[in-house]
């Protein structure tokens, strides 16, 4: 309560304080008439928002009742989808479980199948196990035998081998046969200081083959009786014996090649004898070559070749090979028949023989063909003997007028000491072994004369250093005919040659004396012809003489003369030659 200043009319002060709760009287009616307002217009909104709210609520339901409606609706769709879609997943897992009750039902039937199939196989497996046991057992006892067999065959073959090495050294290093040819129409023709008398009996047959190891000559002398004088060889052959015949006892010697022997085959015999028939084969018109169709007809140097080709074709591939080099001894001068020039054409040059080092007889510079089959062999000789010198004489008109010799070098590579591979003899395997002195890469160079160097790799190099070659030779000599100069008929320059021709076949009876003799020194240089064959004469090479025989009386001085000379060394072999005894043809008288 307001207390009355002191000073103041109280009354004045209450009359100010009742204005002032008159005032805030009016303030306060006027602030309840507002509200009043307010509220009423509150309640018209309320009013108008109730008639909206129970407008909404109908509508509300109204459309809660169509929701509820439509929800029914679709349920009932989905639920018959669902339905059918049950219906069709209950119809696929029927089908499904049929489908898997009839695979498992098929499943077990095949596994049945199968399980049958596969004891069938089994047992089947064992069966052939079982067979397989027994075969293999059957084969093994097979092997063992096939073993057993080869083993024993080899052996017999070593055998038989040693057996044959030891004939042939039984027999000796020097071997003559002796081929006595048809009398031909030829041998009716005389020289020109010919008797009539004589001249009668030119045709008359005096040398005949008595047996296969024996030759007989009637000797008659006008006003004596005949004598009748007998030669033994190994081997006689009668007019009537073919190529093969002769062919047939020379092949075994060519074994003995393959074996490390040098082997020389020669023909020895007077003029128009069958030399070049038996060691080449007949020649026509003059011509040299001779053919190569004509297969019975061959002379031993064509089958020599093929045989050597056929016994190097059961070795070892690669291990062989085989070069050749045909040269003629012409008035004791050698030319190469195989020698080109630049322009590949072949013609003969001179060469010369020397004596190596290591004691043997080279030819330097000398043409060596490698050759790899005998047909390529036979068309060199061919192109050769193209160039050898004939002449015709009284005696023969297509005289050869030189030696020749066709050689084939027969080079055989070996693995270190190991020789078994390639050589079958121990014995020989063993002598071959101190003869290998060279390493192969230089012998190698030295040998392949026509080739060129080839660079070699280490590794290649390491290998052949353990290889080595050894070198045989087969020499094929077609002597030029020793002949009597009256008979042949020759004059000027052929008188010369046949000079040369008698010279060469003396110096060769020397060389033959002096083995027999086994005199310290051996007169290979003497002659061309003798320095040439050095290594297939002496030493422990294999030297087969063919002696040829022209059976005529015309012939008889020459023949007696060449029959002496194979007597003769046949006992070369045996040692029996105590001097020298060779019979010689005249020398160019
Ligand atoms: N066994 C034989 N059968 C048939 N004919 C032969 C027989 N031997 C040689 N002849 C023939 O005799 C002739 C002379 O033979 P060949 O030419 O071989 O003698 P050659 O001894 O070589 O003579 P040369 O030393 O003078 O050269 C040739 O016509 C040859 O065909």
């Amino acid at each position: 309560m307001m207390r009355p200043h002191r000073g103041l009319d109280p009354g004045s002060v209450w009359a100010q304080r009742l204005r002032q709760l008159e005032q805030r009287l009016r303030t306060k009616e006027e602030r309840i008439v507002v509200l009043e307002t307010e509220n009423a217009l509150l309640h018209l909104k309320l009013a108008e928002y109730q008639g909206l709210a129970g407008r909404s609520t109908n509508e509300v339901l109204q459309l809660y009742a169509a929701h509820g409606q439509q929800m029914k609706l679709q349920r009932s769709s989905a639920v018959t989808q669902l339905h059918g879609a049950i219906k069709r997943l209950k119809q696929d897992l029927k089908s499904l479980r049929s489908f898997a009750l009839e695979l498992s039902k098929d499943f077990q039937r095949q596994s049945k199948t199968c399980l049958y199939q596969v004891l069938a196989a089994v047992q089947g497996i064992q069966l052939q196990n079982e067979a397989m046991q027994m075969f293999q057992i059957k084969a093994f006892d097979l092997e063992q035998c096939l073993q057993e067999v080869t083993e024993r065959y080899e052996k017999e073959k070593q055998k038989r081998k040693a057996l044959h090495n030891n004939l042939i050294e039984l027999r000796g290093n020097i071997r003559v046969h002796c081929r006595i040819r048809p009398l031909l129409p030829f041998d009716d023709s005389a020289g020109h200081s010919v008797s009539q008398d004589r001249r009668r009996n030119f045709s008359e047959k005096v040398a005949y083959a008595a047996d296969d190891e024996t030759v007989l000559v009637k000797c008659s002398r006008p006003g004596h009786a005949s004598v009748n004088k007998t030669f033994q060889f190994e081997r006689v052959y009668n007019d009537l014996e073919s190529q093969d015949a002769v062919f047939a006892d020379v092949a075994p010697l060519l074994t003995s090649l393959l074996d490390g022997y040098n082997v020389c085959i020669m023909a020895y015999g007077q003029t128009g004898s069958g030399k070049t028939y038996t060691m080449l084969g007949p020649q026509f018109d003059g011509n040299l070559a001779f053919s190569i169709e004509e297969e019975s007809e061959l002379g031993i140097i064509p089958r020599a070749t093929q045989e050597v080709f056929r016994l190097i074709s059961e070795k070892p591939p690669g291990s062989y090979w085989v070069e050749v080099s045909v040269v003629e001894v012409y008035n004791n001068e050698i030319f190469d028949l195989l020698a080109k020039d630049s322009y590949g054409k072949v013609f003969g040059i001179k060469r010369d023989v020397v004596t190596t080092r290591e004691g043997k007889s080279d030819v330097p510079l000398l043409t060596h063909e490698t050759v790899e089959n005998a047909s390529e062999f036979l068309h060199l000789v061919n192109k050769g003997l193209q160039l050898r010198v004939t002449h015709p004489t009284l005696v023969h008109a297509h005289s050869s007028r030189s030696h020749l010799v066709v050689t084939l070098t027969i080079t055989t590579v070996v693995f270190g000491d190991n020789f078994g591979t390639s050589w079958e003899d121990e014995q020989t395997s063993q002598r071959l072994n101190k003869e290998a002195s060279c390493t192969f890469p230089q012998k190698m160079r030295d040998s392949k004369s026509t080739s060129s160097s080839r660079a070699s790799s280490p590794v290649q190099l390491e290998a052949t250093e353990k290889m080595k070659q050894v070198k045989t030779r087969l020499q094929l000599v077609d002597l030029a005919g020793s002949e009597c100069v009256g008979m042949s008929g020759v004059t000027g320059a052929a008188l010369r040659e046949t000079s040369f021709i008698n010279r060469s076949l003396s110096a060769l009876a020397d060389v033959l004396g002096a083995i027999a003799e086994q005199r310290s020194h051996v007169p290979y240089r003497n002659s061309k012809l003798t320095h040439l064959l050095q290594d297939s004469v002496g030493g422990d090479a294999k030297l087969l003489v063919m002696l040829c025989i022209s059976p005529g009386q015309k012939y008889l001085t020459e023949s007696l003369q060449s029959l002496g000379f194979g007597t003769r060394a046949r006992q070369v072999q045996r040692g029996q030659v105590k001097k020298k005894t060779f019979p010689v043809p005249s020398k160019g008288k």
